[in-house]
């Protein structure tokens, strides 16, 4: 368990045997600096952060690093493979950034070519295989694509992360239908990563069921990225209050909120 107990009946999930209150995972990448990164993630009550291994400094004393403003006793550092383009540059930068934090729980993305940095689907499954045989526990980034988001759930994935939207586009989320499905198929935690724009995309995927959200560019890009993490928190939170609430029905015609029997004539 990472943080404190949560007290019996909280509404917590749980990943890798670690157990977490906060259903909204965040990057520290793009802000305008470690100030303000450190600011964001505060008010966003982000319990888990995601590192882009190749980007951020996490080991050179001699230049600003992350863990001075973002605690890696507070937070729960998710490496991520951002930049990787092939398995073999995947496995390599999470192989190094163990040996360098001792960081296990890890976010696995392999990239297609731009202009739309899609999840490679054969390298993100070669890269996965390799690493959960040297013993990582891999949330993985993925296509919303049921069939592939199985395949990784049955090799052992501890978390599968199907896109909303390419990273950083902020289209939120594209195919809601798919995501639907992967979660009602996953015994695994489901969460939306990347192409998140504003609060209401958010809300919008923790009302499809799932079990989080992780984001980076709605955060640090909006004009007030500390008001825009409260946002973020608010929403993720009432996306997961309107799931366990159960919505209401679609009707395609209207029915009246107020009874028709009994009005006096
Ligand atoms: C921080 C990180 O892991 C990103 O690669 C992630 O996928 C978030 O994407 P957005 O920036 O679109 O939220």
């Amino acid at each position: 368990m990472d943080g404190t107990p949560a007290t019996t009946g909280e509404d917590t999930w749980e990943v890798a045997g670690r157990r977490f209150r906060s259903r909204l995972i965040v990057g520290t990448g793009r802000y305008k600096s470690l100030e303000e990164t450190a600011e964001a993630i505060e008010a966003s009550g982000a319990e888990i952060v995601t590192v882009a291994v190749r980007r951020v400094n996490l080991s050179d004393p001699n230049a600003p690093m992350l863990q001075d403003f973002v605690s890696p006793k507070r937070y729960t550092y998710l490496p991520n493979t951002a930049g990787c383009h092939t398995a073999s540059d995947a496995v390599r930068t999470l192989r190094l950034a163990r040996e360098a934090g001792g960081w296990n729980l890890v976010k696995l993305e392999v990239l297609g070519p731009p202009p739309y940095l899609y999840p490679d689907m054969a390298g993100t499954l070669e890269a996965a295989e390799a690493l959960i045989k040297d013993g990582f526990e891999v949330m993985v980034y993925c296509a919303d694509d049921p069939v592939a988001a199985k395949k990784l759930e049955d090799m052992g994935c501890v978390a599968i992360m199907p896109l909303g939207a390419p990273i950083g586009s902020g289209l939120g989320l594209t195919n809601p239908f798919m995501i639907r499905s992967i979660k009602q198929q996953a015994k695994v935690p489901v969460l939306v990563d990347a192409g998140i724009g504003t609060a209401s995309d958010a809300a919008k995927a923790m009302e499809l069921g799932c079990d989080a959200v992780l984001l980076n560019s709605a955060i640090a890009h909006a004009k007030d990225p500390v008001r825009m993490a409260r946002a973020m928190k608010s929403a993720v939170e009432a996306g997961r209050d309107a799931f366990l609430a159960g919505r209401m029905p679609w009707n395609y015609s209207a029915d009246a909120s107020s009874p028709m029997t009994g009005l006096i004539r």
